[in-house]
């Protein structure tokens, strides 16, 4: 029986580079995942897939997915909800896979109160001023919406307390290592392994 799978969580504020640091660790094939979609209610971006990047949902659907028990967690955040489908996170984990989550910091904490042996990973950026560049040179927000997101980051910054480690993105390519560093420790901490070695002597 492969072990179940490491589950990573990835938050960080609008901006700061989650996308493209994901996109780059799948790039240098740092390491095996499978990356969760979340369901989300906020319109595709230009170039965004539906299935591929979110699920895209309307509100009466998503509300009726939170009622039908089919979210691991969920989230309001500048006017729309986010979450992530429970049943194949579980699938994937199951068959072994470590899987990536890539979500505020709210829904982060109850996934924290429902699987708190995964891996909770904070991307920040340099500091304030560049985070703000960013979000600006994307070119995907109004200014109204620019300012939203500056001031969510801001006490979003302060939630880096209840993450695991915190990885700073300033170049993408020492992320991307940061990373890869933390998810080979978290492979052999000891409570890991020493689950492989209860399965194999209760049999
Ligand atoms: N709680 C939760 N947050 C999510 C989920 N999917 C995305 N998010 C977060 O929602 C926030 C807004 O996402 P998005 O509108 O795509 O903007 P972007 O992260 O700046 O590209 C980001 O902090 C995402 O990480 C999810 O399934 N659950
Ligand atoms: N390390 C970095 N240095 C400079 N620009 C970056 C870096 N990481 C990401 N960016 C740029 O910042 C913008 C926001 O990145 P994105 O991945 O969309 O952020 P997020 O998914 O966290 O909202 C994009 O234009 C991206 O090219």
């Amino acid at each position: 029986m492969p072990s179940k799978g490491l589950l990573i969580v990835l938050s960080g504020p609008s901006g700061v580079g989650k996308g493209t640091v994901r996109q780059a660790l799948v790039e240098s094939h740092a390491f095996d995942f499978k990356y969760s979609v979340s369901m989300t209610t906020r319109n595709p971006r230009e170039g965004e897939v539906d299935g591929i990047d979110y699920y895209f949902s309307d509100k009466a659907s998503f509300e009726a997915a939170i009622e039908n028990g089919e979210m691991l967690e969920y989230a309001q955040y500048v006017d729309n909800y986010y979450g992530t489908p429970l049943k194949p996170v579980n699938d994937m984990l199951e068959q072994g896979h470590d899987v990536l989550l890539e979500i505020e910091v709210k829904g982060a904490m109850q996934v924290r109160d429902k699987i708190p042996e995964g891996a909770f990973i904070f991307l920040t950026p340099p500091d304030l001023s560049e985070l703000k560049n960013r979000i600006v040179k994307r070119g995907t927000d109004d200014l109204d919406v620019i300012q939203k997101r500056m001031t969510k980051a801001k006490e979003e910054i302060l939630m880096m307390e209840s993450y695991d480690y915190a990885v700073v993105n300033d170049e993408v390519d020492l992320a991307v290592q940061k990373i890869k560093s933390i998810i080979d420790a978290e492979h052999v901490r000891v409570d890991r392994v020493i689950d492989d070695y209860r399965q194999m002597l209760d049999k």
